[in-house]
């Protein structure tokens, strides 16, 4: 479907850096810090950004050199980018409109989208008046009615809270259903569950590309510490250990003495109720446990950690 050949790009203090990469299946990811190059990428595949070097495929297509409005992607920026004076009906119509449609099909395919997005309640009002979730779908909506080849979506749930992000992750699941998408994000969470193919950008640089699997083996420290992993060194050797996968426990309480374990000192304790996030000093490690919320330590305390798994980075 969407092919990067060698992609470059180069400003003073910025260089994207020989991304190659083939995304062919329905949801594809791109995951990474802020300031990693993500939307350099995305805009380089709206043909907003041209390349210093490298090919950009569509179906095989070379598209490189193609400007923008001639791809035919559906491309829905960070800040959504409505036009403020115009009704959200107006927003969704305006492609079409500019493309000389009729006002029966505009009516039709704007109704209809609205319909699948559920916004049609909201047709009248203008942008600033909606909340977050409703200004993303509106700009969603004005990228579908123009039946793009592929939508693209910078960072498409940053600007929402937490209690509305669930259903519209599973509203873009939906929409990855009738049309292949290209998404931004920074969030593991959201990465994982949405995406059928991810690539993890650092640094300008393409990192990993694979399937849900990279977040369980991570390929080398700069990914591991990314994805939130312990690092630690044991006899020499480096290893990337997951919070959720340790086990912290007073001295007192260890049953099975031969069982690896390590000393430390509870440093930090952040309690979420169900679960808690400690700190624990090993050596000269900090290392991030998660515990049960029923876990009763204190900061300050000695303790044992264990490590249900460690993933070899040598
Ligand atoms: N037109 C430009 N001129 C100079 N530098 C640019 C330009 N566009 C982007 N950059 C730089 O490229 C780098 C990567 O930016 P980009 O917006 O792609 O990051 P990102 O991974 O999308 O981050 P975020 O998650 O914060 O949006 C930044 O340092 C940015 O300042």
């Amino acid at each position: 479907m969407l092919k990067l050949e060698n992609v470059s790009k180069s400003w003073k203090e910025f260089k994207l850096s020989n991304i190659s990469l083939e995304m062919d299946k329905n949801y594809c990811i791109l995951l990474g810090p802020s300031g990693a190059g993500k939307s350099v990428i995305i805009q380089c595949i709206t043909g907003i950004i041209k390349p210093d070097s490298g090919k950009i495929y569509f179906n095989g297509e070379d598209i490189t050199n193609l400007p923008p409005e001639r791809r035919n992607f559906g491309y829905v920026p960070q800040n959504y980018a409505l036009f403020p004076n115009m009704s959200v009906y107006k927003n969704i119509a305006y492609g079409m409109k500019i493309r000389g449609r009729s006002k029966l099909e505009i009516d039709k395919k704007v109704l209809d989208i609205s319909e699948f997005l559920g916004i049609t309640r909201i047709l009248n009002r203008k942008p600033l008046t909606l909340s977050g979730g409703e200004q993303q779908r509106t700009a969603i909506a004005r990228a579908l009615v123009l039946d793009p080849k592929i939508l693209l979506l910078d960072e498409p749930t940053a600007a929402l809270d937490t209690s509305i992000k669930e259903n519209v992750i599973s509203e873009l699941k939906k929409i990855g259903e009738i049309v292949p998408v290209v998404h931004i994000t920074h969030d593991f969470v959201e990465a994982r569950t949405l995406g059928n193919q991810i690539a993890i950008l650092i640094n300008g640089e393409l990192n990993d590309f694979g399937d849900s699997e990279i977040f369980k083996t991570p390929k080398n420290e700069k990914i591991a510490k990314f994805l939130g992993y312990n690092l630690v060194k044991i006899e020499n050797k480096n290893y990337a250990v997951a919070p959720e996968e340790t086990v912290v426990k007073r001295p007192n309480e260890v049953q099975n003495p031969i069982e690896q374990h390590y000393f430390g000192k509870v440093e930090s304790i952040v309690d979420f109720g169900y679960y808690r996030k400690l700190n624990v000093k090993i050596d000269e490690y900090s290392v991030k446990c998660i515990t049960k919320g029923t876990n009763n330590l204190k900061i300050g305390e000695d303790v044992k950690v264990f490590y249900k798994r460690k993933i070899s980075l040598n």
